[in-house]
């Protein structure tokens, strides 16, 4: 299910800030050369998640699934020079990709790459963030919220992307849609937290710890 009609969508992109010249070259490069490219946030949420950094004041920062590196550059863009932003992926080739784009940003040294499983790099760390992003493999969502909330610190937020999956969420079936939705249900129950599903591209879940 398309539910944002194309023209509105296009609009939307149009009257939105530009992102730096360097990220449209990341988008462009991993649409052109990698498989998955539309995995890639985008201009939208690419802006979003800068605006939530800039909002927040948020110096510490973890984000679940890097792919090529075009939400951690966004993220990071709005970081003060001394935050610190970790990001892990599983997959070897995209980081080589991500740490060369890294490597040509003003904001590149705030960002620290871990290769390998993120349960492991979840359990490995023992920092609090103040935000954190997820978008890595949606059937371990509720696996990664139960383990991200405790290291979220209070007022701090969790970004959560493809929390309305194509409109699959509407009636579930494979393992994957079925684990969206779970996630959704836990967390519009969960005293913990409040939150607000944006039908922004794919749905973002921005969950606020209280
Ligand atoms: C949707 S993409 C991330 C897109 C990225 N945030 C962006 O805006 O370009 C999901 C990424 O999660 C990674 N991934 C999948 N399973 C993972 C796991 N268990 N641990 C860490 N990363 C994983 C994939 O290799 C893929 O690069």
């Amino acid at each position: 299910m398309n539910f944002i009609d194309k023209e509105i969508e296009e609009y939307a992109k149009l009257y939105t800030s530009n992102e730096p010249e360097l990220l449209k070259e990341l988008a462009e490069f991993t649409e052109t050369n990698m498989p998955m490219a539309q995995m890639l946030t985008g201009k939208i949420e690419g802006r979003l998640l800068k605006m939530l950094v800039a909002l927040t004041g948020a110096k510490s920062i973890l984000e679940i699934g890097m792919f090529t590196g075009y939400s951690a550059l966004s993220l990071a863009e709005a970081m003060p020079e001394d935050g610190r932003l970790l990001t892990c992926d599983i997959d070897e080739e995209v980081a080589k990709l991500a740490k060369e784009y890294f490597a040509r940003s003003p904001h590149g040294s705030k960002i620290t790459v871990k290769l390998g499983p993120a349960l492991e790099t979840l359990s490995n760390t023992n920092e609090s963030f103040d935000l954190v992003f997820l978008d890595a493999d949606k059937e371990n969502y509720v696996e990664y919220y139960q383990s991200i909330i405790p290291k979220l610190n209070s007022n701090g937020l969790l970004v959560i992307d493809n929390c309305l999956w194509s409109g699959k969420v509407l009636e579930p079936e494979a393992e994957t849609d079925i684990a969206i939705h779970k996630l959704n249900q836990l967390i519009v129950t969960d005293h913990r937290v409040e939150n607000v599903v944006l039908t922004i591209r794919d749905g973002v879940n921005l969950v606020r710890k209280l």
